[in-house]
């Protein structure tokens, strides 16, 4: 079902005309339709309870829709995963939580060893290797989590809300430093987010979700014509924000 291998068109993958009502009746989704694209950097904004986590795990795979499909483009991605909580082994050092998902894979120590530190090295943990949770601060913790995502080598990042329980410092610094990953790495991320601000700030597009039940109800581009702190603090920046919440607010007086 997932595979769509004659199918023409090539996003990475597509959510078409989903569903899902958990057993409780909350009727999370409703008509969700939605087209990832290779190399974009698109952040699913809505308010809480809209049904951005089930739309998640939905892609995810861990949940199924009740109507409609997930359909992934000619081969389905590696996918990387990181949650608002960095949901590390408390005993375990840095290089071991950050190889864990590799382990689990099969991969032999050394092999999964190098593609640990280069993930560690990667967000800029070189030097903590054998550290373990508790000696870090939470942006550390967050680095980590995000390393183990990166270790798989994925080509879709799924993140949901990664940064909401950091301070807004670490918050600024984490986003500059995820965007740069992304763009360097070539990924395609899927970013879960309540913030105006950060979507804006980190996105090449931005879907907008309806209160519950949520569904796509628009689709924004990001123009960046500066980058780092000088797109923060550009006209541009501040026109776009004001655009989206404009965006954010419709959808919700629509809902109401
Ligand atoms: N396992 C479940 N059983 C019953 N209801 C659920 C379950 N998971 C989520 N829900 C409900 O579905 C709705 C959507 O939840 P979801 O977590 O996807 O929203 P969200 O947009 O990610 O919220 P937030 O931004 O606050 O994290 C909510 O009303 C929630 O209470």
């Amino acid at each position: 079902m997932r595979e769509q291998g004659c199918r023409p068109a090539l996003s990475l993958l597509k959510v078409r005309d989903v569903a899902r009502r958990f057993s409780s009746g909350t009727l999370a989704l409703q008509g969700v339709d939605l087209a990832v694209e290779r190399g974009e950097f698109l952040s699913l904004l809505g308010p809480s309870g809209c049904g951005k986590s089930t739309l998640l795990r939905l892609i995810m795979g861990l949940e199924a829709p009740d109507a409609g499909a997930v359909e992934w483009g000619r081969l389905r991605p590696r996918i990387g995963v990181v949650f608002q909580e960095p949901t590390l082994m408390p005993w375990a050092s840095v290089l071991d939580n950050v190889a864990l998902p590799l382990r689990l894979q099969g991969q032999g120590r050394d092999e999964r060893q190098r593609a640990a530190r280069a993930a560690i090295d990667l967000v800029g943990l070189g030097g903590f290797e054998r550290a373990v949770p508790r000696e870090l601060s939470g942006g550390m913790r967050m680095r980590v989590s995000i390393a183990r995502a990166f270790a798989g080598k994925p080509e879709l990042l799924l993140m949901d809300e990664p940064f909401a329980a950091l301070d807004e410092i670490t918050r600024l610094r984490l986003d500059d430093e995820l965007q740069a990953l992304a763009r360097d790495q070539g990924l395609t991320v899927l970013f879960v987010t309540h913030s105006v601000f950060e979507s804006v700030y980190l996105s090449t597009r931005i879907a907008v979700m309806s209160p519950r039940p949520g569904r796509i109800t628009a689709s924004l581009p990001i123009e960046r014509t500066a980058t780092g702190a000088a797109f923060r603090a550009s006209a541009d920046y501040a026109r776009q924000c004001g655009a989206v919440s404009a965006i954010l607010a419709e959808a919700m007086a629509g809902a109401a």
